[in-house]
């Protein structure tokens, strides 16, 4: 096993990472305030790995929530069924609840930690790729509104993240894929050497072999931790984070969340972002076919939808979370390895890469 710390002084929280790590039932049980506990879950994963969750936690008084699965529920009406629940079992200030699934679980039981009697813990046990390398560290949590991606939400860290990595031996190929775009993005934005890894090892990773998981995985974290803890409420760095994502949400939101899944549109939105980086400039036709490479090879789109047109793509932008003074502001690549955050982007520029993107445009995936 491996421990990682995110550094936020009396905030701070470990990373463990290992193959089945909740065997040893204390490394969960240490980070539960009180008797009470509140499991929420899908009724994808409930069936796989609730009863080993369950079983460690026997000497507990243990409620459970097991919400419809898919981005399509990640709204107020499922993030109330969470309440509901905590509310029948008089779950109090000292609860805990542990979210037991991907990215979508462990935003909504975040948001819902958050917001309960004004603010409860949460343990996070991310089970999907893309939720060990990103979505369980950070503390960003919260829903998606029918006109932006993540529009509700809070910052609100968990107490611990417990990743097994043997919890992604049942993870459907497509869903892999999907985990690897956001590993891909931390080699990109900031660690030239880890892409050159990730070149190598990319048909291992995509096999699932466990060592080069394992490895993929805990460098990942150590990334976003470093930047988290350096900017935990992306006043500036922590937008890098980001890349890929403001194309990414715009197809998201276009599309119908769960149409393409998260990873998928960030895929496509870091192939458009070297490309516009290309056009500033500061990125080589051999950068970019680099980067639609590695992604392709992780079977991941590298060009927007081809249904989606220009301002449709603009009109989601304009309503990014990043966008603080009416204009766009873009994460963007100086070099392979090295993101930069800009405003001066030319709108002609922007419209001529977004044309050009769909024009080679990918048709509609699920
Ligand atoms: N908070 C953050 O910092 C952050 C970062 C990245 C992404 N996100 C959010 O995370 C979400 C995407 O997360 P995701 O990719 O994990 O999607 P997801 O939560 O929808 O999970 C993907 C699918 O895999 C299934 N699944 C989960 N674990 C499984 C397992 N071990 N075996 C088999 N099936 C399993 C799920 O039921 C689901 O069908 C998006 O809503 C995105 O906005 C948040
Ligand atoms: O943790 C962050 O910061 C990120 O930006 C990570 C992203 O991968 C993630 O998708 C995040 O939810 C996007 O944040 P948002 O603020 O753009 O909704
Ligand atoms: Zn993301």
């Amino acid at each position: 096993m491996q421990t990682l710390h995110v550094e936020l002084g009396d905030r701070s929280y470990p990373i463990h990472i290992g193959a089945d790590l909740l065997q040893n039932t204390k490394l969960l049980t240490a980070h539960i305030k009180s008797r009470q506990v509140c499991i929420v879950t899908n009724d994808t994963v409930a069936p796989l790995y609730l009863p080993a969750i369950q079983s460690a936690l026997t000497e507990y008084d243990v409620s459970v929530v097991i919400l419809p699965d898919g981005e399509a529920h990640k709204h107020w009406q499922t993030l109330n069924r969470i309440f509901d629940q905590l509310l029948a079992d008089r779950h109090n200030r000292n609860t805990t609840l542990v979210a037991l699934g991907g990215g979508v679980v462990g935003d909504m039981t975040g948001f819902a930690a958050a917001s309960y009697q004004r603010s409860v813990n949460f343990i996070q046990i991310p089970t999907t790729l893309l939720s060990q390398v990103d979505s369980s560290v950070g503390g960003k949590t919260g829903i998606n509104h029918p006109l932006g991606k993540n529009m509700i939400g809070a910052f609100h860290q968990p107490k611990a993240v417990l990743i097994d990595t043997l919890m992604l031996t049942s993870l459907p190929a497509r869903e892999v894929s999907a985990g690897l775009a956001e590993v891909i993005k931390y080699g990109l934005l900031g660690d030239a050497e880890f892409l050159t890894w990730l070149t190598d090892h990319m048909d291992r990773l995509m096999a699932l072999e466990h060592s080069d998981l394992a490895y993929a995985i805990a460098r990942s974290c150590e990334t976003k931790a470093r930047i988290v803890a350096a900017d935990e409420r992306e006043g500036g760095m922590r937008a890098l984070l980001n890349l890929g994502h403001t194309f990414g949400h715009a197809i998201e939101t276009q599309m119908g969340y769960g149409t393409w899944l998260h990873g998928e549109a960030v895929g496509a939105g870091m192939a458009i972002a070297a490309e516009l980086s290309q056009a500033m400039g500061w990125l080589s036709s051999r950068d970019v076919t680099q980067v639609r490479d590695i992604l392709q090879r992780a079977a991941l789109p590298v060009d927007a939808p081809d249904t989606m047109t220009v301002d449709q793509f603009i009109g989601h932008m304009q309503v990014d979370k990043k966008v603080l003074t009416g204009r766009m502001r873009f994460v963007l690549l100086r070099a392979l390895g090295q993101a930069v955050i800009t405003e001066d982007v030319p709108d002609a520029m922007l419209r001529e890469v977004l044309a050009n993107s769909i024009a080679r445009g990918v048709a509609g995936r699920r």
